[in-house]
């Protein structure tokens, strides 16, 4: 049977791409694309839409498919917890209505803020450095921001401390966003697309996580996997890690 696809925000850099998986996929069928001003109307008869807009008009977008009965893929960055949590009772209340939020679905960077996760505990400091292309307008990244979450989670739950840091002087930022007590520090540059690591350490030792997408057909594994398991997910599920079985 063929999905019925929409994507919205498809003009962008990530909604053309992931239009141009949609329509080399044999098992979908893109049946529309919306941009900025664009009435989203029936989404074109899609079961699902994809969103790669920006945080203002994503919230929106989803309430709009949810409404129609529509699952919705999100890739766009900056929905929280609390955001996601909000929709809750609206998703759920539309039945079998499934919204998946994932801030990177590169496979890589899911794998990568696993095993952050699991090493979190293990570790004294750590921090979060994330480089992308200067295009993007949003900083840190979603990606970066869910990580240091996870990490400072798992930091929590195994009784550490603050990381360990005596500066006492720092009237410009040098030591980057502080979230959830993990420093993430964010680099805009021409060439890249969107790279992360995480450093961990210990007296003596460094540990070094890296992921780099170095195009942006690298995210489209994981929005297919997502637009084919999003309607087996009712509710809101957040991470695509859940519906890869990590
Ligand atoms: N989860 C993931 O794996 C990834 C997530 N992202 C995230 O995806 C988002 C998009 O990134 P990217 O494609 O690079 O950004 P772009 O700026 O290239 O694309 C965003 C698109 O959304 C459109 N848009 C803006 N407002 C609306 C609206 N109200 N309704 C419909 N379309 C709208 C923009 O149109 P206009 O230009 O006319 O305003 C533009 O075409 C970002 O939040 C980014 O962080 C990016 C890569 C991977
Ligand atoms: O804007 C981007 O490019 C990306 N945005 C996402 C994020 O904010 O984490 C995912 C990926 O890093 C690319």
């Amino acid at each position: 049977m063929t999905t019925k696809v929409a994507v919205i925000g498809a003009a962008g850099r990530m909604g053309s791409t992931a239009c141009d998986a949609v329509e080399g996929a044999d098992d979908l069928e893109l049946v529309g694309r919306y941009d900025d001003g664009d009435d989203l109307g029936d989404l074109g008869g899609a079961d699902v839409a994809i969103d790669f807009t920006v945080l203002a008009a994503s919230e929106g977008n989803v309430r709009h498919c949810v409404a129609r009965g529509v699952h919705v893929v999100v890739g766009t960055s900056g929905w929280t917890d609390a955001k996601a949590g909000e929709l809750r009772s609206d998703v759920e209340a539309k039945g079998g209505v499934g919204v998946l939020i994932a801030p990177n679905f590169a496979i890589g960077a899911v794998l990568m803020m696993q095993f952050a996760k699991q090493a979190a505990r293990f570790y004294e400091s750590v921090e979060v450095i994330e480089l992308h292309h200067p295009r993007k307008v949003d900083a840190p990244s979603g990606t970066a921001t869910r990580t240091a979450e996870m990490i400072g989670a798992a930091r929590e739950e195994a009784g550490l401390g603050a990381v360990p840091d005596a500066t006492t002087q720092d009237p410009d930022g040098a030591r980057g966003a502080q979230v959830e007590g993990v420093p993430v520090h964010a680099v805009r540059l021409r060439g890249l697309v969107a790279h992360q690591e995480v450093l961990l350490g210990n007296e003596g030792e460094m540990l070094t996580l890296r992921h780099d997408s170095f195009d942006r057909v690298s995210f489209m594994p994981g929005v297919l996997a997502g637009v084919r398991a999003v309607g087996k997910h009712p509710g809101v599920t957040v991470g695509l890690e859940n519906v890869l079985g990590l």
